[in-house]
């Protein structure tokens, strides 16, 4: 288990400054994570990655000459925020656009697409390939949707190498989904993982028995076997791999680099073992083994496990493939020292001016910085609930998430002095960025959708608190593409946005038609403990989810019953 801590919320935070302490020769700490400390030629294509942490060497330590130019780094297993990822990206840029890549997952999509569609409207080109190495996330016919775990080196590595050789954007995208195409993993585990300042890992197999097909956030795996020896596990990842050789690659003759990967705990020695049979396997299949790697190249905190990852190359692939690397935590051959980057980060942007307020304005936004108060109270309160409902087929991190958008959100309205939209739309902002991961996206789009019909003049009316709820339930469907009955947060706010308009329609004052409409949503969450999952994390555990309720409608219904009691005058958090 993970020993060693300050505060967990600041655990990713501090990792960061440490990692960035320890490897300046290598790269250079800005906010949202790190950027290469060398020099790049001008023009060349940056190769930014990311995602949670809690996967080391992934992300910040494959930054460096060879590799990418920025890491991303959101907290413990939750996607970096927009903002996090753009900053990154800003700073990383040499000229040639961005060529962003991670792995496929919910939060990550959401909000690394965020990101680009800034930076595209600021006029930076900008690509994206997500890595969906992970065999047993999803099947052949629906590979779009696996998730990427350490196949993600393949991808990142011949994205770089082929920015080095002076590809544009076009070509850098082209050859980094090339690699994603001919990239497969497949990994199982021992024991969970455990957060830091977590009792209990995120999910544990009984004693003598091994998960199969598991992520890199200590997620369920797909199945469950008695542990074999270790002969028996190559045999297994080998066998689970050459079923699903890529289009057009016979595996007689076949060129592939093997990457043994060990997801937190399980010793070098114990991976050697393993490989021996893996390269004797993959040698009777007529495979040529190219640059074998048995290592840690993404991890998944002190998770015992491992996974097996084929990259299938062709000659273009290979070619790229054998360009040197220096990164902190990975290097290949030696390369030529690039000049050490005058040490300038990216500060954070200043402040934008507070717009004007008049009074009724000024007096609504204590109202909404007492209803952040109500909503970081129930969060604190509820949030090993969350976790435990969100580990059941998740990830285990939706109440930290969570606590962690709303603590930010409750400073930064607290912290400024101006009408009542311009009070939420400020902790809207600090909520996504700071939560990062799927939800902090989302709450970032309802609190910014209700914040544009408060205004900064007059009173807000019930009117423009409805029709704020129904353009965030518009907005969180837009954006994250789930409907009703997706088993998502959405199946507890269209019912509330439609609730609360139906209420007001019928006449009633705003604690009373709040009050009613929370009722809906709380009833609406409880029953997405019926339905299988068809979005986000818990998607691939589906089965596993029946009968516990979506943590994100879950928390979205609190928090509407939470504000609701607020406004009848029956809440004392604030
Ligand atoms: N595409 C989506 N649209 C709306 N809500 C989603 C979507 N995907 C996931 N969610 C919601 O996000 C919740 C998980 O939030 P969080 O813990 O932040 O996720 P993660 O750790 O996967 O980033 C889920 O319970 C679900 O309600
Ligand atoms: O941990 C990760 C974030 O995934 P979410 O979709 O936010 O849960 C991912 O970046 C892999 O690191």
């Amino acid at each position: 288990m993970t020993r060693i801590w300050n505060d967990p919320a600041d655990f990713a935070d501090e990792m960061t400054d440490g990692f960035a302490a320890a490897n300046g020769r290598h790269v250079q700490r800005v906010t949202g994570g790190v950027v290469r400390a060398t020099e790049s030629p001008r023009g060349q294509v940056a190769v930014v990655v990311g995602g949670g942490s809690g996967h080391y060497p992934a992300f910040g330590g494959l930054v460096g000459q060879g590799l990418a130019h920025g890491a991303a780094m959101g907290n413990l297993f939750a996607s970096p925020s927009a903002q996090q990822i753009q900053a990154v990206a800003k700073a990383a840029d040499n000229g040639g656009g961005v060529l962003f890549a991670y792995g496929n997952y919910a939060g990550d999509v959401l909000n690394f697409d965020a990101a680009q569609e800034h930076l595209r409207a600021e006029g930076v080109p900008c690509a994206t390939v997500a890595v969906t190495d992970d065999v047993s996330s999803a099947a052949l016919e629906e590979r779009h949707k696996r998730r990427g775990i350490a196949g993600d080196l393949a991808v990142f590595r011949i994205a770089a190498a082929a920015a080095e050789a002076g590809h544009d954007l076009d070509g850098v995208e082209r050859l980094a989904r090339l690699a994603n195409e001919r990239t497969r993993s497949f990994g199982v585990a021992f024991s969970g993982c455990t957060l830091p300042g977590a009792d209990e890992p995120l999910f544990s197999v009984p004693e003598g028995r091994m998960a199969i097909g598991l992520g890199i956030h200590g997620e369920p795996g797909i199945g469950e076997t008695d542990v074999p020896t270790a002969d028996g596990l190559a045999e297994l990842l080998v066998a689970k791999l050459l079923e699903e050789v890529p289009d057009g690659t016979a595996a007689a003759g076949a060129r592939v680099v093997p990457i043994l990967n060990g997801l937190g705990s399980l010793k070098y020695e114990e991976l050697f073992v393993v490989y021996r049979r893996v390269a004797q396997l993959l040698e009777a299949a007529g495979i040529v083994i190219v640059d074998p790697h048995v290592g840690e190249y993404c991890t998944s905190f002190d998770m015992a496990g491992t996974s097996l990852t084929l990259f299938w190359l062709d000659q273009e692939l290979e070619a790229l493939w054998e360009t040197p690397v220096d990164a902190p935590a990975y290097r290949r051959g030696s390369v030529n020292p690039a000049q050490l980057k005058a040490a300038k980060g990216n500060a954070a942007a200043d402040a934008d001016a507070v717009p004007e307020a008049d009074e009724a304005s000024r007096e609504a936004a204590g109202v909404v910085r007492a209803a952040l108060g109500v909503i970081a109270a129930t969060i604190d309160a509820n949030v090993d609930e969350l976790g435990r409902i969100d580990a059941v087929a998740g990830d285990g991190d939706h109440g930290i998430g969570m606590q962690r958008g709303a603590k930010a959100a409750l400073t930064a309205g607290t912290a400024v002095d101006a009408g009542a939209g311009t009070t939420l739309a400020r902790a809207a902002a600090a909520w996504a960025d700071k939560a990062g991961g799927t939800s902090g996206a989302l709450w970032g789009v309802i609190l910014s959708s209700v914040a544009n019909r408060l205004g900064d003049n007059g009173k807000p009316t019930l009117a423009d608190l409805t029709a704020g709820v129904a353009d965030g339930a518009k907005g969180v469907m837009d954006y994250g593409k789930a409907e009703v009955g997706d088993k998502t947060l959405v199946d507890a706010l269209v019912p509330f946005a439609e609730a609360l308009q139906r209420n007001a329609d019928a006449g009633a004052d705003l604690p009373t038609a709040w009050k009613a409409a929370a009722e809906d949503a709380a009833r609406a969450a409880k029953a997405t403990a019926d339905l299988l999952p068809r979005m986000g994390r818990a998607r691939p555990h589906a089965e596993k989810s029946l009968g516990t309720p979506d943590p994100g409608a879950h928390s979205l219904a609190l928090i509407a019953t939470a504000i609701g009691e607020l406004l009848e005058g029956r809440n004392d958090h604030a």
